[in-house]
């Protein structure tokens, strides 16, 4: 058995500069902290954030897709049962459609479990004449327009830790006890073919079904699929809780981010040079880094540089977040500098946050066709270049939210004010999630 413990030495990012970061009013406070995080419980183990290392590096060879889905930024209000259970559920859901549609393992990972941070376009909110610090996630700070609770309290980091270890405990016994059970995900999907969001896809799903049960009829040891591998990931953002989660695993003297299984830097930190890149290479995890469509080839070379210098597999993932207008021009150069690289790299789009729009009716929102036409411009620029199209990254909630418009449901702009109720982006509903699922893997078996 590996064991982890706290290191007498982390990454070296303090040095560096670094971006989007609170200010602490209370800096004994902070340290506080800090002390009392590290000597708490990992949240993930070494040897399981080897197995999304390995499964990483199958989808980097084409024989694998990523699904990561889950909120912009997950609440503190919202860490209950039924909320978890409903996000789980939409994602495996999805991950269903896409097994049988790309005949193709997928790799299930949530934006879960520790999405509690976020970076923010102004450091500041400003409301009829007062200005305050912006919302930057219930790590850090209350969504509430008060001076208050606005204001960064690192005691929130403890609270976000113990909610994201309880998330962790939840996911970990509905996918190890037989609830993501692929009859019962099956049963779930029954319901869809009576709503009209979904006639188009009632013969994709009747074959899912006839699936299902030649494979009941010919013996198929359903046990063996009771469980199932179920991802943590989020950004990583927050240098000090990051810092302060890293343990050292005693058989290999390796150093892992135990907050997660993956982490990513966000487009607004990932800088070569700059801190949280710092903090990602120097642990083992399968890490990520969103690209936004001014992304030159030689930073990705930089990243690959810092984050995988060895070329090792499994390690990387870029993100690609480029905007529906954008992909066809913006990433073929990026995919053309890897490849000469030659170094491996896993392919991810998320076309959510290069979508964003605000409506005159003042909601930040996305469309879905702006959305599935960068999936599908992602697809179109990687079966040209013959890379691997690897997986998507999408901000989605398992509930009848109003907060994307279209989709089977048409949602327009007067609708959106009906269930809008996203902290910070707009996510896919149970619905459009799914949609999005039986499109995506129309794509991948074409
Ligand atoms: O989730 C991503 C970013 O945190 C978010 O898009 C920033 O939103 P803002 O432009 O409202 O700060
Ligand atoms: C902040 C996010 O994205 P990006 O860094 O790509 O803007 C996010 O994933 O919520
Ligand atoms: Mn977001």
């Amino acid at each position: 058995m590996n064991e982890l413990s706290t290191p007498q030495t982390t990454p070296s990012w303090r040095a560096c500069k670094a971006a989007q970061q609170p200010s602490y009013p209370d800096a004994a406070a902070l340290a506080a902290v800090t002390a009392d995080l590290r000597t708490r419980p990992p949240l993930v183990f070494a040897g399981e954030v080897d197995a999304l290392r390995r499964a990483m590096a199958k989808v980097e060879r084409g024989e694998a897709f990523v699904l990561m889905g889950g909120d912009c930024a997950e609440s503190f209000a919202d860490n209950t049962a039924n909320n978890i259970r409903a996000k789980l559920q939409t994602v495996l859901q999805m991950a269903a459609v896409l097994t049988y549609g790309a005949s193709t393992p997928i790799v299930k990972i949530g934006r879960m479990a520790g999405q509690y941070a976020k970076p923010r376009s102004s450091d500041t909110e400003t409301r009829d004449g007062l200005t305050l610090p912006a919302y930057r996630g219930d790590a850090v700070n209350d969504h509430a327009f008060t001076p208050q609770a606005r204001t960064p309290d690192p005691t929130r980091m403890l609270d976000a830790y113990l909610r994201s270890g309880t998330t962790l405990n939840l996911i970990r016994s509905f996918t190890m006890g037989g609830y993501a059970d692929l009859r019962e995900v099956h049963s779930w999907n029954r319901g869809f073919t009576a709503n009209p969001a979904y006639k188009r896809f009632e013969a994709f799903a009747d074959e899912i079904d006839r699936a299902m049960r030649f494979m009941a009829a010919a013996g198929v040891d359903f046990d063996a699929l009771r469980q199932v591998d179920f991802y943590a990931a989020h950004e990583a953002l927050l240098l000090e809780y990051e810092d302060a989660m890293i343990r050292e695993d005693s058989r290999s003297g390796r150093l892992y981010s135990t907050s997660a299984h993956l982490l990513w830097a966000g487009e607004r930190t990932r800088e070569p040079q700059d801190a949280h890149i710092a903090l990602l290479a120097g642990v083992h995890n399968p890490v990520g880094v969103k690209i936004g469509p001014r992304t030159t080839p030689q930073e990705v070379l930089a990243l690959v540089d810092r984050l995988n210098p060895q070329g090792d597999p499994g390690r990387l993932t870029l993100i690609t977040r480029m905007g529906a207008d954008r992909i066809r021009q913006a990433l073929p150069p990026l995919i053309e500098a890897v490849q000469a690289d030659g170094r491996p790299v896993s392919w991810v789009t998320d076309p959510m946050h290069g979508n964003t729009i605000t409506t005159a009716n003042g909601y930040k929102t996305r469309r879905f066709d702006t959305i599935m036409d960068e999936v599908r411009g992602f697809f179109e620029v990687h079966r040209a270049a013959g890379t691997h199209p690897g997986g998507i990254h999408v901000e989605l909630t398992g509930d009848d939210v109003t907060e994307c418009l279209g989709g089977g449901e048409h949602i327009d702009e007067a609708t959106l004010a009906r269930r809008y109720e996203t902290l910070v982006d707009p996510r896919l509903n149970h619905q459009q999630s799914l949609e999005m699922a039986f499109e995506v893997a129309e794509m991948l078996s074409r």
